[in-house]
């Protein structure tokens, strides 16, 4: 295999991101423009569709899979892709790139993990720390399917139509090959709905920046291209911003497995504590999903199974996601609290549970979150929720 010849120019790239340097950048939303949902897409060529300019492109085609860039988009940005989806990432509307002011945070090497995110003055929870469109865009077929030589050819011409110095900061990501930084960085994207060929993966190499951490401070959440982060509790100056890239309510062990598939050992706190306190935390994990599954059931058969449903259980779901510090997944736990404290007709817990709800729900979701509007209204007007008081009737008169 032929080396990238990136690498060559590595050493002399200074890899500390500049976060302070960032200027306002128009920003990608992705919606499937109307036109384009009566059209087959089993049948594309190269030629089908045609960006508009400055978008470069198709150039390097390999199948039905080319070169389409943008300096000016964002950061400048590179897509290796059909043409259909180039078009829909062409054409969408670009909103500005936002985050924390300059200096909020910076890079620093962190013992054992390589570079990583320093917070340098506290850090609110809630806050937006970044919001970034997309440097690469891969479709994921070309990804997995094209010759190794042919899409390292493909990925070197992606990665030099990019700006400087959006460019170096690719290069800057862990990885010693483009494809081996796709595959160590990259977050999968749905460009164009349920389509075929809709999956990518997305590279932003600023939030590649991010380590791993079981138990993050910060939550991250794509809406279209937008790659957004938020802080899920208050992160004091000194400490690290971290994401999880795994699912975080998994047990040690297949947290364990999970993490050394993305290549690393992970050297988190969660991962670090010693057996007695690792048995502590599965054991909060398995009550958790026991709880929850509980919940669901009645919930969902309402009046049928209502007998079985104790006010209390929506307090303990919240309490042992809280003291397993699941603070970025904890949507699903306020707003299951909320629904049974009004099953019950307790008006100031269901309406406390039910603002956190909302809190977290746009933390974890984004502004129209699928369960925010009922959550609102609970907050707002409990006595005029479906939930309220479908506890107690299903408890008969005694429970009245
Ligand atoms: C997306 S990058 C994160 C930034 C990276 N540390 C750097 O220097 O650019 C992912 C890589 O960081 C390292 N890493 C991230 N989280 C880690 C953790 N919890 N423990 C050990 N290594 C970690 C691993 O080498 C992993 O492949």
């Amino acid at each position: 295999m032929r080396t990238p010849s990136f690498i060559t120019g590595l050493s002399v790239l200074t890899c500390a991101a500049s976060f302070s340097k960032r200027r306002p950048s128009p920003l990608l939303n992705v919606k499937t423009p109307e036109h384009l949902d009566k059209f087959d897409d089993r049948h594309e060529t190269p030629q089908t569709y045609t960006v508009p300019p400055p978008w470069k492109g198709p150039e390097h085609c390999h199948v039905e899979f080319c070169i389409f860039s943008n300096p000016e988009s964002g950061e400048g940005m590179s897509l290796v892709t059909t043409s259909r989806s180039a078009f829909v990432v062409a054409t969408a509307e670009m909103p500005l790139s936002t985050g924390l002011e300059a200096g909020a945070f910076y890079e620093a090497d962190i013992p054992g993990k390589g570079s990583g995110l320093i917070a340098n003055r506290t850090i609110r929870k809630g806050e937006i720390i970044m919001e970034r469109p997309p440097a690469l865009l891969i479709q994921a077929v070309p990804h997995a399917d094209l010759e190794p030589e042919v899409r390292n050819e493909v990925y070197q011409v992606a990665v030099d139509r990019l700006p400087e110095p959006a460019r170096a900061r690719f290069l800057c990501q862990v990885g010693s090959t483009i494809y081996d930084k796709i595959e160590r960085n990259s977050f999968r994207i749905f460009v164009d709905g349920d389509r075929k060929h809709s999956a990518h993966l997305g590279v932003f190499p600023e939030v590649s920046k991010f380590n791993h951490d079981c138990r993050p401070n910060v939550h991250y959440r794509l809406n279209g291209l937008k790659h957004t982060t938020v802080a899920v509790r208050d992160i004091p100056a000194g400490d690290e911003l971290t994401i999880s890239y795994i699912y975080g309510r998994a047990p040690h062990s297949t947290r364990q497995s999970q993490l050394r598939e993305w290549g690393f050992a992970c050297s988190c706190q969660q991962c670090t504590l010693n057996t007695t306190e690792t048995g502590a935390s599965d054991n909060r994990i398995r009550q958790i999903k026991a709880l929850e599954t509980e919940i669901e059931r009645i919930i969902s058969t309402r009046g049928a199974a209502a007998a079985e449903l104790r006010p209390e259980m929506g307090g303990k779901l919240v309490e042992l996601y809280r003291a397993e510090r699941l603070d970025a997944y904890l949507a699903p736990a306020y707003t299951r609290a909320a629904l049974i404290y009004a099953m019950f007709g307790e008006e100031e817990r269901a309406r406390e549970y039910a603002a956190e709800a909302v809190a977290a729900l746009e933390r974890e979701t984004g502004p129209g979150a699928k369960d925010g509007e009922s959550m609102r209204r609970l907050a707002r007007e409990p006595r005029g929720h479906w939930a309220w008081g479908e506890g107690r009737l299903g408890r008969g008169t005694d429970a009245m």
